[in-house]
């Protein structure tokens, strides 16, 4: 399926249309009914997920709720969608932070809603609702990096997960903690956890509910990098995203377009869709002004 779908993309004429239809994982065909779903989801109200599109093509995406420590309410989950359309048509984007307000990440779903959602039809409605919206988040063309602090648990560790990158404050730590609330991961955390750290080390910290510091999360290549104070985190990380995202938009987005094609796809036709998408940007504009100026790479 999801092959085709790459393949169509590539075909169509209006690729970013088709590109954000496609880059979802359930429909109506798996049962899934986006609209009864966001009817429940309506009724746990409370916080909001902001978006700020700087100039510079860096987006902020701040998930604010910190009376409850930045947990996701229902209405933030449809918010989250909502935002991360509005970063599939974003032009002249390259790369996103997700933080939380008030120095804190996100300690996973409201347990309030959770509480009420609690039949296994509605547990697997807002599933199939997270999985989608956090494909999409994965399947951006922006480079996207998770800022990590205070305590990151459940939904929230998963959220993680979808980012291209993590970045830890000294004091953080992330937590899987779902096994003590007599769960598993839903929002598709388990299986991108093991693409990030491979099947055992994943295990490890699913089964044990590990609370993970930020050295052990840097040796076990969970995180990219540890911040060096937990001062001015946001503006550490814009400059640590800022050393990933120099150069013009089509070409920082190409580059996340051909990992996502070598991650998602099987070899062969990962290797023709990045021939693709090379030939978006061979004898381009960025590529004509570097052969111009006989650029060196000293
Ligand atoms: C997808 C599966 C999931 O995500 S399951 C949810 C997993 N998360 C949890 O179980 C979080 C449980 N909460 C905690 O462990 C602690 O509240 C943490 C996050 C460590 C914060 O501790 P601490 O700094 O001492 O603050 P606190 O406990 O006083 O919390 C402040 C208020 O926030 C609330 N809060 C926190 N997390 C949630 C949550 N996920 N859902 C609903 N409420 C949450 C606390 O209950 C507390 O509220 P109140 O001040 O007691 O009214």
């Amino acid at each position: 399926m999801t092959v085709f779908l790459w393949k169509s993309f590539h075909r169509m004429p209006n690729s970013r249309l088709l590109w954000q239809r496609t880059m979802s994982l359930y429909n109506h065909t798996h049962g899934f009914e986006e609209k009864e779903i966001k009817k429940k989801l309506q009724q746990f109200t409370g916080g909001s997920i902001n978006l700020s599109k700087k100039e510079d093509g860096i987006g902020i995406l701040t998930l604010n709720n910190p009376k409850l420590m930045n947990a996701f309410t229902g209405t933030m989950m449809i918010e989250l969608q909502e935002k991360i359309a509005e970063l599939e048509n974003w032009k002249d984007g390259k790369g996103l932070i997700i933080h939380g307000a008030e120095n804190t990440f996100c300690s996973g779903s409201d347990l309030n809603a959770v509480r009420l959602l609690s039949s296994p039809q509605d547990g697997m409605n807002m599933c199939m609702f997270m999985q989608n919206t956090l494909t999409r988040l994965m399947r951006l063309p922006l480079i996207t990096v998770a800022l990590v602090q205070g305590k990151v648990l459940g939904g929230g560790a998963e959220l993680t997960t979808a980012c291209d990158f993590r970045l830890m404050t000294p004091e953080s730590e992330i937590r899987f903690v779902h096994k003590q609330m007599g769960l598993v991961p839903g929002w598709g955390g388990a299986a991108r956890l093991v693409h990030i750290l491979g099947s055992s080390p994943a295990l490890r910290l699913l089964s044990g509910a590990v609370e993970v510091q930020p050295e052990s999360a840097l040796h076990i290549g969970l995180i990219e990098a540890i911040l060096s104070s937990s001062d001015e985190p946001l503006e550490e990380t814009c400059t640590w995203l800022k050393l990933h995202t120099k150069g013009p938009a089509e070409v920082i987005q190409a580059v996340k377009k051909v990992i996502l094609a070598g991650r998602e796809l099987p070899l062969e036709t990962a290797l023709k869709t990045e021939m693709k998408i090379f030939g978006t940007v061979w004898g381009g504009p960025a590529n004509l002004e570097a052969l111009t100026q006989r650029t060196k790479h000293k």
